[in-house]
């Protein structure tokens, strides 16, 4: 090493041993200035291995993996963190998550919302005034994020506008898979998913003209946006630090800019057209296509990893393939002299228990959703522990989803008929209430997710297609393997794989030219528009 490099470098180890002192200086001032005495009724306090930067340095590094960490370090329910400008309480176990999200007046996740929404759709001061006006002729706050909630709730819970919803979604998949031929086709399977699931989700909610049908290249557009949406919230310099998020929002608000305008929304769904009404008690036309990005997210985001798992979970296990296909084949009616098959559907949750059952081992397998609050009033917590106002409070599904004490010895097993009524049955009526509050993929109380019904016929649908119709086998031509899960990140619900696998999607033997229809209503009628035979 030259004499100049050594001096260099030993004038940046110093320069770097001043800034460190200066930064852990200001860090201990800042704590000495805000420290105030705890309560002893406070959760207990789960010190940090690094002292006062460890938990954060913990949540950048490990994201919302740090939590399950956490939680395998202390048998407490709920613990502190002390973050620089407070404190942060976590929470692992059933009961209290369920005592929180009960109470959303005084845990409340309105706040956090409005300050993620600015962010991350970049709200200018007139939209965020808009957001922040009470209800006329009431104090009630942020009437138009509630009403367009309210709305996207009461249009996706049972009903004649879901029916629709699955039935356009269902039959627009059919597309991809009827014209299918005898030598199959090659394809790398998360990226197969993610394009067919998200054309036809677009299609149920927009309908036949909506910007995914008119340019597929903003499938990945909105990959980008979700991959960097935890740096947009962050907002620190977006168009440099989240490039490709930040170029994404602007280029699918110009879509659905241009969406409206040319009114292809009189063809949208129940959904669509009942949030613009709720969006536009205030906000105007090109404002509503600025959020359009969010209703893409979540219809997708968990969506596509979860199809993708649960199917690499059924054609990875021969036997439990061969068992799905005896349940789901009953529920197909094949005319005879046509090669039609028209799958029921709506039959799935009464007849088909092993599908359900595996679809929902599927997400306590892999969704680890972290669902955060904040505390509006000092309360006593089922009357043990005080939560101080002010605070933030992070509950997170992965530990309850994994935990031995809920699920058993087996609980990092995946068995599918865990959750079949026989099984479940056949435990203490204790085991089965405390299984049912730890089962916690799709949230709860005031947020849970609307879209669950949606999400899950249309998975099921897809998944007992593939099922019936298809093999799904590896390149060399065995059942597939189980890829490993990526670390996922404060945004993510359901954890996606790391990478991709090649695969061969081909006809099953008997079920060579079959084109697969939808009963969604289970009338014995195929709803839905834009059925093709080809
Ligand atoms: C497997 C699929 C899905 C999973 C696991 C899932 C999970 C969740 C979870 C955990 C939440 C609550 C988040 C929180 O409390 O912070 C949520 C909220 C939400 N989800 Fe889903 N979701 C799925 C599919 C969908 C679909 C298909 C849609 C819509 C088309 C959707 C729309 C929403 C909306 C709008 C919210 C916010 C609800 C509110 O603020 O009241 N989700 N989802």
């Amino acid at each position: 090493m030259s004499s100049k490099m050594a001096a260099i470098l030993e004038n940046s180890s110093i320069y770097a041993l001043l800034l460190s002192g200066l930064v852990l200086g200001a860090i201990v001032l800042w704590q000495l200035q805000t420290y105030k005495p705890r309560d002893p009724r406070e959760p207990p306090m789960l010190p940090a291995r690094i002292p006062y930067i460890g938990h954060i340095l913990g949540l950048i590094i490990h994201q919302a993996e740090y939590f399950q960490q956490l939680a395998s370090r202390t048998t407490f329910p709920i613990f502190s963190l002390k973050m620089l400008s407070g404190e942060l309480y976590v929470v692992t176990s059933p009961d209290l998550i369920k005592a929180i999200v009960k109470n959303p007046k005084v845990f409340t996740f309105d706040e956090i919302f409005v300050v993620a929404s600015e962010s991350v759709f970049a709200l200018t001061k007139r939209q965020m005034d808009i957001l922040k006006e009470p209800r006329v002729g009431s104090n009630e706050k942020y009437p138009i994020a509630k009403d367009t909630q309210q709305s996207m709730h009461r249009t996706m819970n049972p009903g004649a506008s879901l029916d629709h919803l699955n039935a356009r979604a269902l039959n627009r998949f059919a597309r991809f898979v009827n014209p299918i031929g005898p030598t199959g086709i090659n394809v790398k399977l998360y990226e197969w998913i993610r394009h067919a699931f998200t054309l036809s989700t677009m299609e149920a909610i927009y309908g036949p003209i909506n910007p995914f049908s008119e340019d597929e290249s903003l499938i990945p557009t909105l990959q980008h946006f979700e991959d960097d949406i935890g740096l947009l919230y962050l907002n620190v310099l977006p168009q440099y630090t989240a490039r490709a998020g930040y170029k994404a929002r602007i280029t699918m608000a110009n879509s659905f800019k241009k969406y409206y305008d040319n009114k292809h929304n009189i063809d949208s769904s129940a959904l669509i057209k009942a949030r613009y009404e709720a969006l536009t008690q205030g906000f105007n036309t090109d404002d509503v296509a600025a959020f359009d990005i969010g209703v893409c997210v979540a219809a997708t985001t968990n969506s596509v990893p979860g199809t993708f798992w649960f199917l690499v979970r059924i054609f990875s296990s021969p036997d439990l393939l061969a068992a799905l296909r005896e349940e789901v084949e009953p529920l197909v009616t094949r005319k005879p002299g046509s090669n039609e098959a028209i799958v029921n559907v709506a039959g799935f949750m009464k007849s088909c228990p092993l599908l359900t059952s595996t679809w929902q081992e599927t997400l306590r397998s892999i969704a680890a959703t972290v669902t955060a609050r904040t505390v509006t009033e000092d309360t006593m917590l089922n009357g043990q522990y005080l939560l101080k106002k002010g605070s933030y409070i992070q509950m997170a599904a992965g530990p309850m989803h994994s935990s031995p004490t809920i699920w058993g010895p087996d609980a990092n097993d995946f068995n599918p008929s865990r959750f079949m009524p026989s099984t479940v049955s056949s435990l203490p009526k204790a085991e089965q209430k405390q299984r049912k509050t730890a089962f916690a993929p799709f949230g709860g109380g005031a947020v849970l997710c609307p879209g669950r019904y949606f999400a899950s016929t249309e998975i099921l649908g897809i998944v007992a297609t593939m099922v019936l119709g298809f093999e799904v086998v590896s390149k060399d031509g065995g059942s597939l393997k189980l890829p490993r899960i990526k670390k996922q990140t404060m945004a993510v619900q359901v954890r996606h794989p790391v990478g991709d696998m090649d695969v061969t999607i081909k006809r099953r033997k008997g079920w060579e030219n079959v084109k697969f229809a939808y009963d969604v209503v289970g009338d014995g009628a195929v709803e839905g528009e834009g059925l093709v035979f080809d």
